[in-house]
């Protein structure tokens, strides 16, 4: 049974938005896209469809940090005030989709500006994941952590080839939040996602579709962004209030969860994040990822030496 506050507020949350005509609204209908702050995330508004398309643009890979999330957030409200039809979920990076969360932000922190932080996370993901909107991801790139958190999110995934999507955390030394854990609990049954978060397992395109972990695989971004368009279209015939009330409810218990527990949660992530053990993790991996990202033109080169020699050998 729903709990008359959940059904009140929802409908409220749905009733109220179809009201609403807001100054943001104006200016997408009149520009067809809107930029927030910094451009950090873009918003571009297909006039026949009405799909919303919302493209992460945080260089050079999305990594999610305040001010990224704050854009982000907004942008949901944006959506949701202006009774959206639809959003698509996409990257600006050509292999990227997002690298999740912004280490630095975890890695010694300021604890004014991480509070600030994690709350704007919360955010996001209650609203993300409980959106009346209808929403789908187009997974242009690499998906580790936040980046799978917000896919996850989606109603729907379609996903370029050869690239890896998955929940890492454990691999960082760091435990995903019980939330974090709830989305792919609703994603893939049960007992792989046990496995997935506990291995800290990050699946490969092909992988990730037999597991459930996306719908489709995509061509390129234009082919993922026409399929999830094809599968946002399915979603006009049905009436509106019905099928966004069945997604929240659906999502209700994960969602009351967090609403009910955000200062305990915001405590634990302090708490975590304070464990000397989390930081010395953190540590090791910031240095490995700038190690990696200097060792990329060596590796590059080999790489290139080898395909020489290779060709070679073929010609003798
Ligand atoms: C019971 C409940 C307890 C609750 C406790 C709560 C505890 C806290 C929970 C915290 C949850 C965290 C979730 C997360 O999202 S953590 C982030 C995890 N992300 C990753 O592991 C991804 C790391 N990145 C990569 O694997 C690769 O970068 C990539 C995404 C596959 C892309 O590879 P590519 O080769 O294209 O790019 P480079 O690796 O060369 O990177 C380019 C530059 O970007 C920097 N970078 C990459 N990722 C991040 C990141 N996540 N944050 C910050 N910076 C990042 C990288 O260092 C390069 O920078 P440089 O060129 O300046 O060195």
């Amino acid at each position: 049974m729903l709990s008359s506050k959940f059904i009140h507020a929802f409908t409220r949350q749905i009733y109220h938005t179809n009201l609403i005509t807001s100054a943001t609204f104006n200016v997408i209908k009149k520009h067809n896209s809107t930029h927030t702050k910094n451009d950090l995330v873009l918003v571009d508004v297909n006039d026949k469809t009405g799909f919303s398309i919302v493209t992460l643009n945080r260089p050079p890979v999305n990594s999610l940090n305040l001010e990224l999330l704050s854009a982000f957030s907004s942008v949901l409200d944006d959506l949701h005030k202006n009774n959206s039809r639809g959003m698509i979920l996409t990257s600006s990076s050509s292999t990227v989709f997002s690298a999740g969360l912004d280490i630095n932000e975890l890695y010694k922190p300021d604890m004014d500006r991480v509070r600030k932080f994690w709350t704007s996370l919360q955010d996001c993901w209650i609203k993300l994941y409980g959106s009346s909107f209808p929403t789908a991801a187009a997974i242009n790139g690499h998906a580790p952590a936040g980046g799978c958190l917000f896919a996850m999110c989606c109603e729907y995934r379609v996903m370029l080839p050869k690239y890896t999507i998955g929940l890492n955390e454990t691999q960082l030394g760091i435990v995903a939040p019980t939330w974090f854990m709830a989305t792919m609990k609703n994603t893939i049954p049960l007992r792989q996602a046990e496995l997935a978060l506990t291995l800290g397992k990050m699946f490969k395109t092909d992988d990730a579709l037999k597991l459930g972990l996306i719908d489709e695989i995509a061509e390129n971004k234009e082919d993922a962004i026409h399929k999830c368009e094809i599968f946002l279209k399915k979603y006009q015939k049905i009436p509106q209030t019905a099928r966004a009330l069945t997604k929240q409810s659906y999502r209700k218990n994960d969602i009351m969860e967090l609403e009910n527990n955000r200062e305990a949660d915001l405590q634990l992530f302090f708490l975590a994040i304070s464990d000397p053990r989390v930081q010395s993790s953190l540590g090791k991996y910031v240095a490995f990822l700038k190690l990696k990202s200097r060792m990329k033109p060596i590796l590059e080169a080999v790489k290139f030496l080898k395909g020489i020699f290779k060709s070679k050998k073929k010609k003798n």
